[in-house]
């Protein structure tokens, strides 16, 4: 079982002619953890994973797993596992054979396919002829080949394309097992943070080929503050400004006040002699944040609605 190295990603840039698909880009994914690489369509997501790889050559910067880059690593399929499309498979060949070829190709001991249908749960479909394979199945095919080796490194490119709520559920537990307990390194591109959102521990986004934000998915949720209710809002709202807390009446006769410590909301209430109906922390809106970051960015869509000129 190989545990993960550290990938770096430092001023990373592909131009192709005038247009840079990927701009300077610096940012580092962990071993032991499951970091998401989001951005809207075109953002340049597979062309920094592609780099990553060695397929695309940067025209500057590099990309690295533990200080090598991918086509100087020394054993490359027991380093980094990669599924980067689940439409590359031979349609008349099965699963299992598809598999087979890999392995032998690879070195791998051939039992390593049996396992590996196994664990990503295809065994009944392995002899099927893989172009009768669900987008679903082939993505679980895929991972299945990326993780033949054993790699410690794991690069996923939209891996939950194509799967039913229970196969995402089923994603969501396997890649926590493989990050929590064999400590790899795991990073899965989406275009859509709501897919990622329960699944990742750390988060890069970009826009434009930039980076807009890296940091751990826990401080993306905070910052949403407290909600709390008590049957005299206004006078709650005095006893939060006296002690420095800002509170905004919200929708349902609620106060959001801006802090994540709810026992000083807790307290102030105590001390002005109200009960609390309700005293939570109020999620941050993730989708809002995520387009907020990403806004009118997508440029496979073109400009967006103009203004009028007078
Ligand atoms: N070989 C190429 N030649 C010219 N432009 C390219 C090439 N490959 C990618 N691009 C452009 O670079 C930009 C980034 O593409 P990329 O596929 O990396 O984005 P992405 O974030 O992965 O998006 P998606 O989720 O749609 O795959 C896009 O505008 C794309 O059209």
């Amino acid at each position: 079982m190989t545990s993960g190295g550290r990938i770096e990603i430092t001023g990373l840039t592909k131009r192709f002619g005038s247009f840079v698909a990927v701009d300077d880009l610096t940012f580092t994914v962990e071993p032991g953890r499951i970091t998401g690489f989001l951005g809207p369509n075109g953002a340049g997501k597979t062309t920094t994973l592609r780099m990553l790889l060695g397929l695309v050559s940067p025209t500057s910067g590099s990309a690295t797993i533990d200080g090598t880059a991918y086509q100087d690593l020394a054993d490359p399929l027991g380093t980094v596992g990669a599924a980067l499309e689940a439409t590359n498979f031979h349609p008349g060949r099965s699963g299992r054979d598809h598999l087979r070829v890999l392995a032998t190709a690879a070195g791998i001991p051939i039992a390593r396919v049996d396992e590996m249908l196994e664990m990503t749960g295809i065994p009944a479909f392995a002899r099927r002829r893989a172009g009768t394979y669900s987008l679903g199945m082939r993505q679980r095919l895929a991972l299945a080949a990326a993780l033949l080796g054993d790699p410690g490194v794991l690069i996923l490119d939209e891996p939950a394309n194509g799967l039913d709520p229970e196969g995402i559920h089923w994603l969501r537990g396997f890649l926590r097992h493989l990050s929590t307990d064999q400590h790899k390194t795991i990073l899965v591109s989406s275009h859509l943070l709501q897919e990622v959102e329960q699944t990742v521990d750390d988060v890069v986004i970009i826009a434009n080929g930039v980076l807009v934000k890296q940091g751990a998915m826990a401080d993306m949720r905070g910052g949403g503050g407290a909600v709390v209710r008590t049957p005299d809002p206004a006078r709650l709202s005095e006893a939060l400004a006296g002690r420095g807390l800002t509170a905004t009446p919200g929708s349902d006769g609620e106060l959001v006040v801006g802090t994540e410590d709810l026992r000083l909301v807790g307290e102030a209430a105590h001390e002005a002699g109200l009960p609390v109906w309700q005293l939570s922390r109020k999620a941050a809106d993730l989708e809002e944040l995520f387009l907020e970051l990403t806004s009118g960015t997508n440029r496979n869509l073109g400009p967006g609605p103009t203004e009028g000129v007078a």
